[in-house]
């Protein structure tokens, strides 16, 4: 059961009435649902926790998100500051620190609809690139918000190829100082949150040129505002860039730099140096510089990407027990749309895969923290599999999630299409995550290269005495492969191992085709430039597939965790099983191809799915409310916990302004077109 804050949290006058078609599914519950938010939250202390973080945050209105689908792009903004403002002043009075789990939760309560998020992307920049004394010099003053920081990468020309990047950094000996500049127009950095009318200083992405050689991409803290009034610095030109499809609360912004000078010691130091004479210093390869990236991307699909699908998914399926269209036979009464096979083919996907994503977002993020440490001590042998999987999973995470987002948008007919439903604003948030940290073409084109360069270490070692070993992830690639899927039914397609393996085979397949591709055209006389454009198409289904097979051995991974809560890991088994036979179904082509998969198979994997969706339907509605978004934080008027949908969504529209403010257009436009038209009758 939720925390009262879930059931009457809203104050409205009918919210104490718990809608009957969706209390009547709470009544048989096959499995405890407070042990499964526990299960989620990591422990029923961090439920405790968060529901008391949660508590504190809604009871304070200026922490509200009550209007903020009738405000300007403007006002949306000033009440993020103003929500960021309060968060900070309530942390401060309670002792909340940076970075804890209490602050996490109080962010999560507003639904990350705050300022200066970006704050945190610059702190982390600063520790993994900063050496000790620049953390300690620059950490307490972000953490103090005496300074507002921004992360400015990308640029007008340039924002995938970093090597490309154009703004220029050129250390002048004689002063020990770098020079920041922007030679032409396209070196101006664009899409920077926070920038836009908020930051004081920027760390800046550049292109380090010292005694006379580039030395490619490098941080630089550069203060841009003045602390005094805020104004611009001498030599900056900086601003906001407009409207967007979505992130209204977030002033993206623009900077210029025109020879703006700045210490030797604001370039961030902890594996590349410049010596006051001039010389460079570095460890490592030149991307180690790219690291602030991989850990932004890990940490952003836990906190940002996850939860968007996870609220669409509450959302859906709440309102789908309460809207009824149609009867199934013509003597029933109108059937609650979720009970339409089709519906649940919609919504029930999303549902499984916002499961499989938390498993698999959780397990990348202890792979990050068991590795990062030894990274941060200069051990990189660890980077090329936590980069591949990283920018791998970013890629498959917020492309499903945005895809499925959207489905569930759809999947509430009219009403979601309202802004009031929470869905439309859900979309917009998360189709950004498939561009920033990394556009998702690009980020499997990554995870590609490693795959290719581990598939032909594995045929090495097969070829040689020598066996070595692969990175986890990619051993599979060495494993025996069975050339059939041995399933004869479709109970057999319910079984872990044999879904698992069945998505081993297609990634090792399709991993082969696409590296023998490449292969066979350089054979053929292309340089390996021109190949790998030509089977990028061929790489980027590599990765997809091989991404897919890590999420569902990962799940399945995890149910085996759970075995000391038999219910839960029942009802969480069938999500694993439909998310993996979803996944065989869409992409059958690709099981079918070398016929691993027989047609009759796959209808049995049909059977096998169709039979998993009235069996999910009963605990659907109890899958979502183990989430435990609070009302507020979900802001749906379709999603709320009690179901009273239409009262909601009325009260939502008188307040308007469009219903409250007059209508300047009748006056003007409508009257006259009226009285002429009047004029003839
Ligand atoms: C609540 C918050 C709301 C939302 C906030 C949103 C905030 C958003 C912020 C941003 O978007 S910041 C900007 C993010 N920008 C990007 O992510 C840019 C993407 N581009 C890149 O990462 C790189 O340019 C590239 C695509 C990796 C290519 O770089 P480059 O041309 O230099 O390298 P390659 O030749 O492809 O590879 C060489 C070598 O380096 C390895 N490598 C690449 N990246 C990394 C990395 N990050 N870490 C470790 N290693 C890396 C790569 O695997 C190659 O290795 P080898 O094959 O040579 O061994
Ligand atoms: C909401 C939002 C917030 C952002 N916040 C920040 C921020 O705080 N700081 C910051 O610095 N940046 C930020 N960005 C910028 C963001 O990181 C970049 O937009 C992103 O990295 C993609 O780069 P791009 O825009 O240059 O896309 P492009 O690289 O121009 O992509 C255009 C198309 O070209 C394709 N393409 C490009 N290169 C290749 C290739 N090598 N192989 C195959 N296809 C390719 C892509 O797949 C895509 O289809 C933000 C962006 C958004 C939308």
């Amino acid at each position: 059961m939720g925390s009262p804050v879930h059931r009457v949290s809203l104050g409205d006058t009918w919210s104490r009435q718990v809608h009957p078609d969706i209390e009547c599914e709470r009544n048989i519950q096959s499995f405890n649902v407070e042990r499964l938010t526990n299960i989620l939250d990591g422990g029923a202390e961090n439920t405790a926790l968060r529901r008391k973080v949660e508590s504190i945050i809604h009871s304070d209105p200026k922490c509200s998100l009550k209007d903020n689908y009738f405000m300007t792009q403007n006002e949306c903004y000033e009440a993020a500051v103003q929500r960021k403002f309060h968060i900070q002043t309530i942390a401060k009075c309670l002792g909340w620190s940076e970075n804890s789990p209490e602050l996490f939760y109080a962010y999560r309560a507003v639904s990350g609809e705050v300022a200066l998020n970006i704050h945190s992307l610059f702190l982390k920049a600063l520790r993994s690139l900063g050496s000790e004394e620049q953390i300690a010099k620059w950490a307490p003053l972000c953490n103090n918000v005496q300074i507002i920081t921004t992360y400015a990468q990308t640029e007008l020309g340039h924002g995938t190829y970093l090597q490309g990047l154009e703004t220029e950094a050129t250390y002048d000996a004689a002063t020990q100082e770098f020079v920041i500049h922007s030679p032409t127009v396209t070196a101006t950095k664009w899409w920077p949150g926070d920038l836009g009318r908020s930051a004081t200083h920027a760390l800046v992405q550049a292109q380090l040129i010292c005694s006379g050689a580039r030395q490619g991409m490098h941080a630089f803290i550069v203060p841009i505002r003045s602390l005094e009034d805020h104004t611009p610095l001498p030599g900056i030109t900086v601003g906001d860039i407009g409207p967007k499809m979505g992130f209204d609360y977030t002033d993206h912004g623009f900077l210029r730099l025109d020879h703006v000078r700045i210490p030797r010691d604001n370039m961030l130091s902890r594996f590349t140096q410049v010596l006051p004479d001039g010389t460079y210093l570095k460890l490592g390869k030149l991307q180690i510089n790219y690291l602030s990236m991989v850990i932004t991307r890990v940490n952003l699909l836990w906190g940002e990407v996850l939860p968007i699908l996870q609220k669409a998914c509450v959302i859906a399926i709440r309102y789908s027990v309460i809207r009824r269209q149609s009867c199934l036979r013509p003597s029933d009464p109108e059937a609650k749309v979720l009970d339409h096979q089709t519906q649940q083919q919609k919504l029930f996907p999303q549902l499984a895969t916002v499961y499989a994503f938390h498993f698999l977002t959780n397990n990348l993020l202890e792979f990050f923290h068991s590795s990062y440490d030894a990274i941060l001590n200069r051990d990189f042998s660890i980077l090329p599999e936590l980069h591949a999987l990283s920018a791998g999973i970013k890629a498959m995470v917020s492309d499903l999630c945005s895809w499925g987002t959207e489905l569930c948008c759809k999947a509430c007919g009219g009403h979601g299409y309202s802004k009031l439903s929470g869905l439309p604003s859900l979309v917009a948030r998360v189709t950004a995550a498939c561009t920033y940290e990394g556009d998702n073409t690009v980020l499997y084109l990554q995870m590609a290269r490693f795959l290719e360069k581990n598939y032909l270490l594995a045929q090495a070692s097969q070829d040689s005495t020598s066996q070595r070993s692969l990175p986890q992830s990619v051993a599979y690639l060495t494993a025996p492969d069975l050339a059939r899927c041995p399933a004869q039914k479709a109970a057999d397609f319910l079984h872990p191992q044999l879904y698992t393996t069945a998505w081993a085979h297609v990634a090792a397949r399709l991993i082969k085709d696409s590296v023998h591709h490449l292969q066979t055209l350089m054979q053929s006389g292309a340089d390996r430039y021109e190949a790998w454009n030509q089977t990028t198409v061929m790489h980027v289904q590599a990765a997809k597939a091989h991404c897919h097979y890590v999420s569902v051995k990962n799940f399945t991974e995890a149910l085996d965790k759970l075995e000391n809560e038999p219910a839960i890991q029942q009802v969480l088994k069938r999500l694993c099983d439909l998310y993996a036979l979803h996944g065989i179904l869409t992409n059958s082509g690709d099981f079918l191809h070398d016929g691993f998969l027989s047609g009759a198979q796959v209808d049995a994997v049909r059977t096998a799915y169709l039979d998993l969706l009235p069996v999910i339907r009963k605990d659907a509605i109890l899958l979502t409310d183990a989430f435990d978004f609070t009302d507020q934080s979900l802001n749906s008027a379709l999603g709320c916990y009690d179901g009273n949908v239409y009262e909601r969504l009325f009260e939502w529209a008188q307040r308007s302004p469009t219903n409250t403010q007059g209508n300047p257009a009748y006056e003007k436009y409508l009257r006259p077109l009226l009285q002429s038209s009047r004029a003839k009758l």
